[in-house]
């Protein structure tokens, strides 16, 4: 079993100090939402970002990291077969739960919505009443099962192949960081030396499909 933890993700609602600025509220007004209603997504709201956290405007405010990443993860073979596990650590100590029947919106502009109905209401259901992903309170080290093995990975770490990640037949818990640039907000280091799989930094989508394809291979899937 794989639990896939992403953690200190850039995925939240539009702060209370940015809902005046004059982009959110045009934007705001197009959709019809109150600004506090809609993800912060630096794809468009990057002057907004910049003026309320300056220089931080391409770390801030990023869901379309997991736009990507869910749809690697939600439709992987492993997933499918009943042996991954995904979940969201957000930097507002949030842990989004994410059932493995959960299929992601090709659409990005629907993807966004989706993630606004969870964070405003805290769960999203299917049409039969299932529960797809919710939210709860909570931080990185309160994610991992007790008896799963820990991986962090990080560009900084030691060198490890892909295909040496996992050498013992048993369960892991893998932290990958939810945000584009810098370090981890939450003391990883204290707990876990990191591991690097390459010597360049890789998007988080790309380093997950390595971490599901080198556990496919564990599981023998593949
Ligand atoms: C885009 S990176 C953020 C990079 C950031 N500068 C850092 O040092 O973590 C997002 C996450 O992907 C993972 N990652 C990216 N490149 C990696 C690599 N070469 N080896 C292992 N993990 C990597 C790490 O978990 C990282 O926190």
């Amino acid at each position: 079993m794989l639990q896939l933890n992403i953690i200190d993700s850039e995925l939240e609602l539009v702060p209370e100090e940015m809902c005046d600025d004059y982009q959110i509220r045009k934007i705001a007004n197009t959709r019809n939402k109150r600004p506090e209603d809609m993800i912060l997504d630096s794809n468009y709201m990057h002057g907004a970002i910049d003026r309320a956290f300056p220089g931080k405007s391409n770390r801030v405010g990023r869901p379309d990291i997991f736009y990507h990443l869910l749809n690697v993860t939600q439709d992987s073979i492993l997933n499918r077969l009943g042996y991954l596990e995904t979940m969201i650590h957000t930097k507002n100590d949030e842990i989004i739960k994410i059932d493995k029947e959960t299929r992601i919106p090709k659409s990005y502009n629907r993807f966004i919505g989706l993630m606004e109905k969870l964070l405003k209401n805290g769960k999203v259901e299917s049409p039969d009443g299932k529960i797809l992903m919710h939210v709860e309170k909570g931080n990185w080290n309160s994610m991992n099962h007790n008896n799963y093995e820990s991986i962090l990975l990080s560009p900084k770490g030691a060198k490890v192949k892909p295909s040496n990640i996992f050498l013992r037949k048993t369960d892991f818990s893998v932290f990958i960081g939810g945000f584009s640039e810098g370090d981890f907000l939450s003391p990883v280091y204290k707990k876990l030396n990191p591991i690097s799989i390459f010597d360049d930094e890789l998007t988080i989508w790309t380093v997950g499909w390595e971490i599901l394809s080198s556990m496919e291979t564990l599981e023998g899937i593949r």
